[in-house]
């Protein structure tokens, strides 16, 4: 029986329980939408204020040389990279997780020419879906969208005509974690490239690109690696590809000679060709700040927390929401989530709006789905306590039924 009291031992014998005193997390709220945006960490507010005052202030256009500015996108790159699994100088950071997808998926569609279809998640978020689209109207694909269990039957059956296999390592909507070797292996053994996005999956659980030979992946920094909010995307391209994969998004940066100022288009060595054009400076190094969260931290011990507090999230679940009409949507068991639980419910939004005027922040995804995001740098099992029997109580009162409730809201 989850209580208050089993929550505040496990947080007791928590060995991460002291890093949520590195964010800037208002006292009285529990905070489970770190799957959306990420908190804010104490050493970003005095890092911005240097890089304004002393870099851009005072050193102006020298920064890019005397602050390393020039070199923010690989070096921040190589710093995510370790949170991966991929060794040095293959990550690029910059962009948005859209355009880093279209790159992507371009650049992935060229290393397989000849070949006709693009197979990727019915429930993809909506970004990569509506760019797959895109992508496969300007590359002359056709898009298959083939739900991640059936997979490995599309491509055993299909896969000679396959060029881009496209996923996302976690489901934005459910929480549910995708195997990525078996999908990474399904796919290259009908000889195509794999995509993977990682926006629900950095800093959150351990991933292995290297030693699962993903070919290209991309992912956003303002979930669980707290970027803030617009901080830029990465894009991974494995070593092997680096010589062959050809960027569509051809800009000033990722030139072999930029400061030359040629005509013509010749792409960088190594990863560098995926640079498009100048970076968001700020948001690159409030990032860089962010990440130092991550220093000391192996991602086996975020995931191990993580796997704690989805399950005492599920124990509560049971005990107190169960009966409520709720549905359990995340999977139970541990290997098979990210760091999210999903529960239905037909009240979702009006739910979820009283929730968060009780201080309790999580969001609402269509139809009824209502998500806890648990970063397990900050989140504690006595966040997970609160949350549910607070949102217990609010179903038992019908509260939720107050018009301030039942008015919709731009993202609740
Ligand atoms: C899986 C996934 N891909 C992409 C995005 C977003 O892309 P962008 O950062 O370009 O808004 C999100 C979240 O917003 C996401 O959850
Ligand atoms: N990127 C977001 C934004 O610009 C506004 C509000 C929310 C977001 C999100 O990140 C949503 C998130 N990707 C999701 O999983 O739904």
């Amino acid at each position: 029986m989850p209580t208050a009291r089993d929550a505040q031992n496990l947080d007791m014998a928590d060995p991460l329980y002291s890093r949520r005193e590195k964010f800037l997390l208002p006292k009285e709220i529990v905070y489970l939408d770190g799957n959306s945006l990420g908190a804010l960490s104490g050493r970003v507010p005095a890092t911005l204020e240097t890089v304004v005052r002393d870099q851009w202030g005072d050193h102006l256009i020298t920064a890019w040389t005397e602050d390393d500015w020039w070199g923010a996108p690989l070096r921040i790159g190589d710093r995510i990279g370790r949170l991966l699994g991929a060794a040095p100088g293959q990550i690029v950071v910059g962009e948005s997780t859209s355009v880093q997808t279209f790159n992507a998926l371009v650049g992935a569609a060229r290393l397989r020419p000849g070949r006709r279809l693009l197979v990727t998640d019915p429930d993809h978020f909506p970004t990569n879906r509506y760019l797959a689209e895109s992508v496969a109207r300007l590359c002359g694909l056709d898009v298959v969208a083939v739900p991640v269990p059936d997979v490995h039957g599309f491509l055993r059956e299909q896969g000679e005509q396959v060029a881009v296999v496209s996923y996302g390592a976690v489901d934005f909507r459910t929480g549910r974690l995708w195997d990525m070797a078996e999908v990474t292996a399904a796919a290259h053994a009908a000889g195509a490239v794999v995509v993977w996005d990682l926006c629900h999956a950095a800093g959150a659980l351990p991933v292995a690109l290297d030693d699962q030979r993903v070919d290209i992946a991309v992912g956003c920094t303002y979930k669980f690696l707290s970027g803030g909010p617009g901080s830029p995307a990465f894009i991974y391209v494995a070593r092997g590809h680096h010589d062959t994969f050809e960027p569509p998004l051809t800009g000033w940066h990722g030139h072999a000679r930029p400061f030359h100022m040629e005509q013509g288009f010749e792409p960088a060595p190594g990863i560098s060709r995926t640079r498009i054009g100048t970076p968001p400076v700020l948001s690159l190094l409030a990032l860089e700040a962010a990440l130092e969260v991550f220093d000391g931290v192996e991602m086996a011990e975020i995931r191990a927390k993580s796997l704690s507090l989805g399950d005492f999230l599920i124990e509560c679940f049971d005990q107190h929401l169960a009966s409520l009409g709720f549905e359990l949507v995340t999977p139970r068991e541990g290997a098979l989530r990210g760091s999210q639980v999903t529960v239905a419910h037909p009240d979702a939004h009006a739910l979820m709006r009283a929730l968060i005027a009780r201080g309790v922040i999580g969001d609402v995804r269509p139809p009824n789905m209502l998500r806890f995001g648990y970063n397990a740098l900050y989140v504690s099992h006595a966040d997970i306590h609160r949350a549910v029997t607070t949102l217990r109580d609010i179903a038992l009162s019908g509260e939720h039924h107050d018009p301030r409730f039942t008015t919709p809201t731009l993202i609740t």
